[in-house]
Order: structure tokens, then sequence, then C-alpha cells
């Protein structure tokens, strides 16, 4: 078993560059099978959500080509097979294959997806979105087939906010005929992001980053060159490690927009953050303020990061209440936070932190990505030292986490044990 140690205690100091974001990678690769020429994408993290997609393109036959950073696909002799194998449920963003591949072929047969199981996760929301456009949908064996003979742009209202269902609607609508609405629709940047690629391959679609995306429909999509924008929940993470370690941080090569409603939180806390172009600076302090948090959809603040700021709670003086609002079960971290000496209960969606409390380094699991971020959080200003099992989940979503860390001062590394782990699948 593979386990992520640190010995904590120091303060983080020196420059962090944040790399390309997870959820836009992870749609912008299945967006590009769409066109009929190659696509270039830049700023590719190199995570294993990421390694994953490449796969399951390689296994339909596109041809993909990954550099470094950069990642070439050409979909030219891409083929319509059913994507049943186990990757798609190895993350959650495999779901996009079915509206990109409806959008390519008029139908596709995936999977339902994995990712982090954070309680019920229901894409009905996509599925009404691909009938609306005209797909039959059968479900059998874990299995969803769309099929439609002609794609016809509709009006779909979702009935919650939905960045999965938004995007997913995107990728099947942009070769329909005529225009689709989607109306209460997600404002994430990555949905920005989506739509820019999608524009640059020749689609029509106004009004990404609002809650009313109109894409009018056309008959073919070329290729192009595409940058991703940074990661906004990986410059978060380290955002509130630099704040938890009280240490002076620079989060380079960020979009400080994207992380306004962290960056307001955590002012509210009494971390000082100045701004420039691409980067922050986080100045952490020795006196917290405890603080409520209420998760939202962007640009709220994110559940993405509810695990990790839980975590800096537990330095904060007094009573502070994180209620996730996104996902009521997202607490899987709070019972390994207790094993550190965090005094947190959860009541009902919310996480009850008492502080501060000086936490003690132990052995502990992470059971998803963020929960395995709050973890990484919690042993670098944790006393002794803390080894994390379940380093799979962190790897999903965090390039090279060891060696940022290191090189801000951070005593982190991975080392081998004998013991078997005994972690089961994502799901
Ligand atoms: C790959 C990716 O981009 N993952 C992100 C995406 O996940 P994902 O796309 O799965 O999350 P959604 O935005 O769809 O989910 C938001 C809420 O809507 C509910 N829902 C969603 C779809 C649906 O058809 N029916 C329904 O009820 C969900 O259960 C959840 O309560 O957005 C989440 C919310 O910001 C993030 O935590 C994930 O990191
Ligand atoms: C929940 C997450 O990812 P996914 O939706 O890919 O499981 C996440 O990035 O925190």
């Amino acid at each position: 078993m593979e386990l992520l140690s640190i010995r904590g205690g120091r303060r983080l100091q020196g420059t962090v560059t944040i790399s390309g974001a997870k959820n836009s990678a992870v749609a912008l690769i299945p967006a590009s099978i769409l066109g009929e020429d190659a696509i270039t994408i830049e700023n590719l993290p190199n995570i294993r959500d990421v390694g994953i997609y490449k796969q399951i393109l390689e296994q339909l036959d596109a041809r993909v080509v990954h550099n470094e950073s950069e990642l070439i696909i050409n979909p030219a002799k891409m083929v319509c097979n059913p994507v049943n194998n186990g990757l798609v449920t190895e993350l959650r963003a495999s779901y996009y294959l079915m509206g990109a591949m409806l959008g390519k072929f008029g139908e596709s047969c995936v999977g339902l997806p994995g990712g982090c199981n954070l309680g019920p996760r229901p894409i009905d929301q996509h599925l009404k979105g691909f009938q609306a456009l005209g797909a039959s949908i059968e479900q059998s064996q874990g299995m969803i087939y769309l099929k439609a003979d002609k794609l016809i742009g509709a009006k779909i209202y979702l009935d919650v906010v939905s960045v999965g269902a938004t995007i997913n609607i995107m990728l099947a609508a942009v070769k329909a005929k005529g225009q689709t609405i989607i109306e209460n629709a997600a404002k994430e940047p990555e949905i920005i992001d989506i739509a820019t690629i999608l524009t640059s391959m020749g689609a029509k679609i106004k009004g990404a980053g609002t809650d009313i995306i109109k894409i009018t429909g056309v008959e073919s999509l070329g290729g192009c060159k595409h940058s991703i924008i940074p990661d906004r929940i990986e410059a978060g993470t380290y955002m509130i490690a630099a704040a938890a370690t009280k240490g002076e941080v620079i989060i380079d090569s960020v979009i400080p927009k994207h992380l306004e409603p962290i960056t307001a939180k955590l002012r509210e806390i009494g971390v000082v953050i100045e701004e420039a172009d691409d980067q922050l600076l986080i100045r952490g302090k020795h006196d917290y303020r405890a603080v409520d948090v209420k998760t939202l959809p962007y640009p709220g603040f994110p559940t993405d990061l509810q695990q990790p700021i839980t975590t800096l709670l537990t330095q904060a003086n007094g009573c502070s209440i994180v209620t996730d609002n996104i996902y009521g079960c997202r607490f899987k971290h709070i019972d390994e936070l207790k094993r550190m000496g965090a005094n947190v209960k959860v009541e009902g969606r919310s996480a009850v932190i008492e502080g501060s409390t000086c936490l003690q380094g132990a052995s502990v699991r992470a059971t998803d990505l963020r929960a395995g971020a709050a973890l990484v959080v919690a042993g670098l200003c944790a006393e002794g030292t803390t080894s994390i099992s379940g380093i799979q989940y962190i790897d999903r979503g965090y390039e090279r986490i060891e060696d940022k860390l290191t090189s801000l001062g951070a005593e982190v590394w991975r080392e081998q044990t004998d013991e078997q782990s005994n972690e089961q699948s994502n799901e």
C-alpha cells in the first residue's frame, strides 16, 4: 500500500504554481472528439483522471499524443463502441462521453460514472436534457444507451444547477439542428472554458457563465488549440494549507476573480491576502476567527473546498459551522480528523467545529479526493507524523502534490508499506 506521510509543524513558504483545472480537463478531452480535426489541449494537469480519460479514448481508436502538459487528440478514426469497461467507474467525468458521443455519432452506450463517493449523485438532469434533444434512453446492467436519428435543439430547464448536466447538454447540442436553450445553467468558470474550446472549434454558443446558455447547432466542427484555465480548487487548497501552517505563500498562475469566494472567506477568518494579476499572496496569522461556511454553486463557496476549510477551522478560535448544500453527506473526512484530535461533530448536512485544537499526527485514510486534501492540510499543521492511505484519490486531482509541498518547505514523502490496501473502488 502506498502512503503519503507528512511530518507536520513547518510553515509553508515560497511560491507554488497552479496546474490546469481538473474539472475543465476532463470535459475538454471528450469535447475534443466532436471535431473532424485534431485538437491540442495545453496546460494539461498531470493527474490520474486525465490518464484514465486518455486510455478510454485510445480504446475507442482516437489517436492521442501526450507530451508533458500538452495533449493532442485526433478523433478522425474513432469508433462508436460501448464504453463498458472498469475505466468509466474510475472517474465522474466519464459521463461526458454520453453527450459527446451522442453529439458525434447520434448514439452512445456508456457505463454509469464513478468519481468521488459523496452520497447520491444522480444524472437525471443529463438524461432529461438528452431526451429533450430527441434521444431515446435505455438503461440496462449499468449501461446507458442513447440514440437519436436526429438531434433537434430544445429548451431545457434544469431542476438543479448542475455542472455536469450543463456541459453534457452543451456537448450533445452543438451539432443539433436549431437552437438549444439551457435555463438554470451552472455558471462555473469551467463551463466558460468548455464553451471557449467549442467556440474555437466552430460552435455557436452564447451566455456561458450566466444561467441561460444559447447554442445554435452547426453542421460540423474543426480543430483548434486551447489552454486550460487554472485549477481554482487546487489553488484554494494551497491557500488553505498556507493559512493553516501560518505560512507565507505566493499562489502563482491563477485567475484571482475565480478565487473570490475563497479569498473572501479566508479574509473573514483573519488570513491576509494580497492580489496581483495572476498571483495571490497568502499571509497566515496566529489568531483565526471562527466563521460559518455554506457551499453553493459558483459564485458561492465551492463544495470541493468544504473539506479542506473544515481542517483550517479546527485552527480558529470558537465554534464554526460548515454546511454543504450541494452534497449533504460529504463528511467522511470528519472521523479521520477526529483521530487527529479535532473537535468536530456532524449534524445533518453541517459540520460543527470547536477550535482551536492542536492536531496530532496519526494514521488516517483518504476516502475521497478532497477528504485527502483535508487530511494533507491537517498533517501539515499537526504535531508529529501523519500517514495518509487512499492516496489514489488525492492523485485524481492534485499534480505532484508532494513535490509542490516540498518546494514550499513541507516534509512530505510517499512510502510503500507491506500492508495490503483494503480500499474498495470509488463506488
Ligand atoms: C467532474 C466535475 O466537474 N465534478 C464536479 C461537478 O460534479 P457533478 O457534475 O457531478 O456535480 P453537479 O453540479 O451535477 O451536482 C450538483 C448537485 O446537483 C445534483 N444533481 C446533479 C445532476 C443531476 O442530474 N441531478 C442532480 O440531482 C447533485 O446530486 C448535486 O447535489 O460539480 C460538483 C459541484 O460543484 C463538484 O463537486 C465536482 O468536482
Ligand atoms: C468531487 C470531485 O470530483 P468528481 O466530481 O470528479 O468526483 C472533486 O473534484 O472534488
